[in-house]
């Protein structure tokens, strides 16, 4: 039996370029590795693949085929050539569903991981992080961890130096958001703006110098100003409650606050651990969430506990 622990995911940037003919919207996109995380815990079995989930959200979790950590296992196996794998996935799921978080990214990352050690494979990393971009965008950065920087649709990863360590309070709301829907929705408010299309008009991104030397030399207040995210009017448009959220969030002191990824979920940075357990009780008594965790970051990526 082997158990791997993985972390969620903010992006402290997200740049989104033009809609490409792919279908995807090249990024730059500086991934942020958050304590708050999943574990997988593969046990062998004769059985196929099968999945089982326990913790709050499990019941939006799909136990099919189509679960990231399914895919993973179904992938890796394909690529080493084992016609007929078997494993039982357990997901002890902490990571919001749908929410902008990556958790179904880091379940199929941590399915890799666990997988590969169960079947004792010996994968190189390299080949687990080209496996890992074939289940999903976000799902390499699952297995690097730490603080990288994502180009391409996110896939292509450069690890970004960090000092010390930053505290968050993540706002989770009721209900998820559909990545697809929400780039749709960016694209959509591009072109009504009338600045021209989104597919053709949209300069590629870049990193922004100030956050990288915020992130470079432990500076919560400078990586607080710099907190950006080009899906956020997007998912604000989608759910324009979350506006409250961020609003009651920065009321309680955060140093900033965002909307993560493709949200709905509202990442807010903290000065210290103590302040991040204050803005944490006040969102939760604010009404404006369902619930609100603090918790800390860089941490690393999947990795057997
Ligand atoms: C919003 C982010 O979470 C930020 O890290 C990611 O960009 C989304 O990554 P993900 O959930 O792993 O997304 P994928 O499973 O690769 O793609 C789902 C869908 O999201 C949209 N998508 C995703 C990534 C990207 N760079 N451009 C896109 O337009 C596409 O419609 C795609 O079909
Ligand atoms: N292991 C998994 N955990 C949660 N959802 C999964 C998993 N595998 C597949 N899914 C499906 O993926 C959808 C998106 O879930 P997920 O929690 O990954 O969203 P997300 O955090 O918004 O993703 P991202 O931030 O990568 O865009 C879910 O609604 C669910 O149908």
């Amino acid at each position: 039996m082997i158990t791997v622990r993985v972390p969620a995911k903010v992006n402290v940037q997200l740049g989104v370029g033009g809609l490409r003919a792919d279908g995807f919207h090249d990024l730059a996109n500086v991934f942020f590795a958050v304590a708050l995380g999943d574990e997988v815990t593969a046990t062998e079995s004769s059985e196929g693949v099968t999945l089982s989930c326990s913790g709050p959200d499990a019941d939006a979790v799909p136990l099919d085929d189509s679960n990231l950590a399914a895919r993973a296992a179904r992938l890796l196996a394909a690529h080493h050539g084992i016609a007929d794998p078997g494993v039982h996935l357990h997901i002890a799921k902490a990571i919001p569903v749908a929410g902008g978080m990556a958790g179904g990214s880091a379940d199929g990352a941590a399915a890799l991981v666990a997988c590969d050690a169960l079947w004792k494979l010996e994968t190189p990393f390299e080949t687990l992080l080209e496996l890992a971009a074939e289940l999903g965008s976000d799902v390499p950065f699952a297995l690097l961890g730490g603080v990288a920087l994502g180009r391409g649709r996110g896939e292509i990863l450069e690890p970004l130096p960090v000092e010390g360590t930053f505290h968050w309070v993540f706002a989770v709301a009721d209900g998820g958001l559909s990545t697809p829907a929400v780039f749709r929705e960016c694209d959509r408010l591009r072109d009504e703006a009338g600045t021209g299309s989104a597919a053709t008009d949209v300069p590629t991104p870049d990193a922004d110098p100030a956050l990288l030397a915020a992130l470079a030399d432990g500076d919560a207040v400078g990586l607080a100003a710099a907190l950006a995210n080009d899906l956020q009017p997007a998912a604000l448009s989608l759910r324009p409650a979350l506006a409250d959220t961020l609003r009651a969030g920065t009321d309680a002191g955060a140093l900033g606050a965002l909307v993560s990824g493709s949200g709905p979920t509202c990442a807010f940075l903290a000065k210290d651990a103590d302040g991040a357990a204050a803005v944490a009780a006040a969102l939760r008594a604010s009404g404006t969430c369902r619930t609100a965790h603090a918790t800390y970051g860089p941490v690393p990526g999947a990795a057997v506990a």
